[in-house]
């Protein structure tokens, strides 16, 4: 069992004085992952070419010439490209699809001398928030293994959480990133929308997908955003704004005003030891002198119903795109073209999947696009009006980053509502475009870990990592 570093700064040390080489390391995260194969995380290793990989970067920190990243060695979520290897979204439609081009943010990455040691499990496309919707199988939660790993992003969860790998990419449309690393104890960033680069990552939903670290520390969430941030000409979506170097400018922070959602305490929704471990968090920051209160958000009720109307209408139509003639399985059935339609998407999509391509579709159209599609936008808009009037008062907006733990593996098969309900507190970040992070708040008395999450203003990572790093130390 390899040892697992807080942060890549600590790996970087051990190499620097021979203790430990990047060939080493991978090797024994290959063994780590051999030995935890019953977790489920990867849906692919590529341990030949992480070793060649990393016997070059060895290299390369010889001669003095290696990238950031260097040491780091990260497993990324399977809807993410990479020319040459396989990318199946967890779905059965690209179980065979090879990626013919590599996602700008895996080329950033593998140019700073990251090693990319495999793809993760995830949901299928990206759509639930306990990894049980993949095709290949439900991951396990390293800390209990009857327990889910959170979703969509939860193989990349579980291969950080069981030192599978140093980091792991995610993508977080409305929690995904931040919820499985709240499940698994770990740092989970979703950046501000249009920070980093979606060229190449498999679309759910537009509006809202974003890509996103999930780490053991503040530090090297700080590192992963400022390497993969930034314009991109391939994708129009992005912000121009400056991409500071956010791990070297990491400073302490001065007294903040923090709101916390008086629903998170008062919910019968949020499990006991969840609003515990807010309250300890509250009082922790009252007694350091920063400012923190209850604020109520009248529109709580409707920001998972509007979010799950936006995020299938755009699923329904960037799902379409898999016909059985341009992209993955045909059907041997298929008989003419709209049998090869018919029967490859009915038979090469999972059930949750082809739930949301229905609703999606029903919500978009004719005669129910007012009542639904165009009635969450403006909803959508309210939420982000209210939120930014919060923010103009308050510097920070504390909620748990789930209202539970990491529930039973199981437990939400027979009513997707209640997985959906999960994402109550992440889905604000989503639906106004902020940037909010998942950060690790200690242990239940079963051992299951807990998240807190901070959410701030559009672009404002710098002064999210500076306190989450500080809030990390209390
Ligand atoms: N993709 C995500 O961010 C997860 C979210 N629970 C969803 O199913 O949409």
């Amino acid at each position: 069992m390899t040892k697992s570093y807080t942060s890549l700064n600590e790996i970087k040390n051990e190499i620097a004085i021979g203790k430990i080489t990047v060939l080493k390391l991978v090797e024994g995260y290959i063994g780590n992952i051999t030995e935890n194969a019953r977790l489920n995380a990867f849906n692919e290793v590529f341990a030949a070419e992480a070793l060649e990989e990393a016997k070059k970067i060895d290299a390369r920190i010889k001669q003095g010439i290696a990238g950031k990243l260097a040491g780091m060695v990260i497993a990324i979520k399977d809807n993410i490209c990479y020319k040459g290897h396989k990318v199946s979204a967890s779905s059965k439609i690209l179980k065979d699809f090879t990626s013919v081009y590599t996602s700008t943010i895996v080329e950033r990455l593998l140019a700073e001398d990251a090693v990319i040691i495999g793809r993760c499990n995830c949901d299928e496309f990206a759509m639930g928030a306990a990894n049980e919707n993949s095709y290949f199988g439900h991951v396990k939660n390293f800390a209990d293994e009857t327990r889910v790993s959170g979703g969509s992003s939860g193989g990349s969860a579980v291969a950080v959480q069981a030192n599978m790998c140093h980091a792991a990419i995610g993508t977080d449309t409305g929690g995904s990133v931040r919820q499985p690393a709240a499940f698994c104890g770990l740092v989970g960033l979703k950046p501000t929308y249009g920070r980093i680069s979606r060229h190449g990552i498999i679309a759910y939903a537009s509006s809202f997908d974003q890509v996103g670290p999930i780490t053991r520390s503040v530090e090297d969430a700080a590192l992963l955003l400022e390497v993969m941030a930034g314009p991109d000409e391939y994708d129009g979506t992005l912000a121009n704004n400056e991409v500071a170097e956010f791990s070297k400018n990491i400073k302490a922070p001065g007294k903040k005003k923090i709101a916390y959602l008086q629903e998170a305490l008062s919910s019968p929704g949020v499990d006991a030891d969840v609003k515990n471990t807010l309250v300890t968090y509250i009082e922790k920051l009252r007694a350091e002198g920063h400012t923190v209160k209850p604020i109520a958000f009248d529109h709580l009720d409707y920001m998972v119903p509007t979010y799950y109307v936006l995020a299938m209408a755009e699923a329904s139509s960037n799902l379409s795109r898999y016909d059985g003639v341009h992209y993955g399985y045909r059907s041997p059935a298929a008989t003419d073209l709209s049998s090869t339609y018919k029967k490859s998407r009915s038979e090469g999509f999972g059930k949750e999947v082809k739930r949301r391509i229905m609703l999606g579709t029903f919500v978009l159209s004719a005669g129910y696009y007012d009542a639904y599609f165009a009635k969450a936008q403006k909803v959508r808009r309210l939420i982000r009006e209210k939120t930014d009037a919060i923010l103009q008062e308050y510097d920070f907006i504390l909620v748990p980053t789930a209202p539970e733990p990491a529930f039973a593996i199981g437990k939400q098969e027979k009513d997707p509502v209640v997985t959906y309900l999960s994402d109550i507190f992440t889905v604000q970040a989503s639906l106004t475009g902020a940037p909010a992070i998942s950060l690790p708040a200690g242990n239940n008395s079963r051992g299951l870990p807990l998240g807190l999450q901070l959410l701030t203003k559009h672009f404002d990572e710098q002064e999210l990592l500076n306190f989450s790093k500080y809030f990390l130390e209390l």
